[in-house]
């Protein structure tokens, strides 16, 4: 049975207690959001995860994707990746692997870490698709389901199923004047499926079968948004908020069934769309918990793509979004590499606290009242602790040493600061 059946009966397990512990909210409430699915706790029965809530009035989370390519593959360096995101502070990671040892890299990430990991089968039914039978598009509904169940009984915690590539969807699209087309991976492998087999997406048409695996391990299932835009023109468009409405319906069949869900939202959209982004998601699905990726607010900045996408992670968590997935500077470029993971995570965390102050969360606040101390008090060893990258902190004032602690080489003796202080 699945955390959400156990709320809706208003009994409290273990993982509801300690999510509401580390979030300071109270227990009965919490069980209330997961019984309406307004708060998902990912947590595969058969793993022994650390339990992290995601959704309304808790703190907002953060995901790392990391995973092998055919073009690099190297178990140990994902390993280290994953451990790198949790240093950081990842809440969730997600092995996006597309390598031949994909299994290896699974194994090896899921025992390296305990917090919540994440995957997309079907990249592994088209992979194995493409050695077996040639192509991608060759995988039929048992290979899809094949990969899923596989994955639910290692233990995977939660799975971005792209249900809403539908061939009504598919057609939506060929009609719409989108210029970047279809840029989910995911969503490429199952539209090309559809545009080749000429038949329903199975992940849409057994629906109720997805719903079986994933009650049966808990499985929080997450919604892919195989047709999210690619570029700021494409945002908002027809495809998009088609496949949006389809993912509202299914988002009400999985909480019939007891299946925790959420749904992933948008890729590339400008500023001033972004709030209104997260609104409809969040009527559309019924206030099911919104992980979105970025959203990068301009596509003017390859390289610094962590930074477009913090900029509207800050802004989309403050209207509503609960788990933002890191982009990391590598993003459209390459592959990330651990310094690319390390600076993907930190530029998230900054998004996830500044919209946690703006949402007025009071342990946010306690953190910003603690760094306003220690900055007041020149207690530079504090400010490190609190900061989301203490080394680099470290690092900038012992680039520019000076012999004086109450001051920095900013201002040196005309320090502000130290002006003032004994007389106001
Ligand atoms: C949906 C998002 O998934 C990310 N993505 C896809 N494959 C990988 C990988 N191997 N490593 C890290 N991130 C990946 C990209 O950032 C993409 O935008
Ligand atoms: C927020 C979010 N959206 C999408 C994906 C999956 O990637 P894709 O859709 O490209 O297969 C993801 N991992 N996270
Ligand atoms: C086409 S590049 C791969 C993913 C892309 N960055 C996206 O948002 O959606
Ligand atoms: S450009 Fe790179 S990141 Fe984008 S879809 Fe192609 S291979 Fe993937
Ligand atoms: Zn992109």
């Amino acid at each position: 049975m699945t955390q959400l059946y156990h709320a809706g009966k208003g009994q409290i397990t273990d993982e509801i207690r300690k999510v509401a512990e580390y979030e300071g909210i109270d227990v009965q409430k919490l069980t209330k959001r997961v019984a309406k699915g307004h708060v998902v706790i990912p947590s595969n029965k058969n793993r022994n995860t650390k339990p992290c809530g995601v959704g309304r009035g808790l703190s907002t989370k953060i995901n790392a994707n990391l995973g092998s390519s055919p073009e690099l593959e190297n178990v140990q360096l994902e390993v280290k990746k994953a451990k790198i995101a949790v240093e950081y502070g990842a809440d969730a990671v997600m092995d996006l692997s597309t390598g031949p040892k994909f299994r290896e890299v699974r194994k090896a990430v899921m025992e390296a870490t305990n917090i919540p990991i994440g995957t997309v089968p079907i990249y592994q039914a088209g992979i194995t698709a493409s050695q077996m039978k040639d192509a991608v598009v060759n995988m039929d509904a048992d290979d899809m389901f094949r990969a899923i169940e596989e994955q639910a009984l290692e233990g995977v915690d939660f799975m971005t199923v792209h249900s809403g590539i539908t061939l009504d969807t598919v057609e939506k699209v060929k009609r719409s004047e989108r210029i970047m087309g279809v840029v989910s991976r995911g969503g490429a492998f199952l539209t090309a499926w559809i545009l080749h087999n000429q038949e329903e997406n199975p992940l849409y048409k057994n629906y109720d079968y997805l719903l079986e695996i994933a009650r049966e391990h808990d499985v929080t299932l997450s919604l892919g948004d195989g047709l999210r835009p690619g570029c700021l023109a494409d945002a908002s468009d027809i495809p998009q908020i088609g496949e949006l409405l389809i993912l509202g319906d299914l988002v009400k069949r999985a909480r019939e069934a007891d299946v925790q869900v959420m749904v992933e939202g948008p890729g590339h959209v400008p500023l001033n769309q972004v709030e209104a982004n997260m609104q409809i998601q969040k009527t559309v699905c019924k206030g099911a918990p919104f992980y979105v990726l970025g959203p990068i607010v301009t596509d003017l900045a390859p390289g610094y793509d962590h930074i477009t996408s913090a900029i509207g992670g800050a802004l989309a968590a403050r209207a509503g979004a609960d788990f933002l997935c890191y982009v990391t500077p590598a993003e459209h470029l390459s592959i990330p590499g651990l310094q690319d993971v390390k600076e993907g995570v930190v530029a998230s965390k900054i998004a996830a606290q500044a919209a946690d102050v703006a949402n007025g969360l009071e342990s946010a606040w306690a953190k910003e009242m603690e760094m306003a101390s220690a900055r007041k008090n020149f207690d530079w060893e504090k400010q490190y602790q609190l900061s989301f990258d203490a080394e680099k902190a470290r690092k900038c004032r012992e680039r520019k040493p000076t012999p004086e602690s109450d001051m920095c080489t900013m201002c040196g003796e005309f320090c502000a600061l130290r002006m003032v202080r004994d007389n106001i």
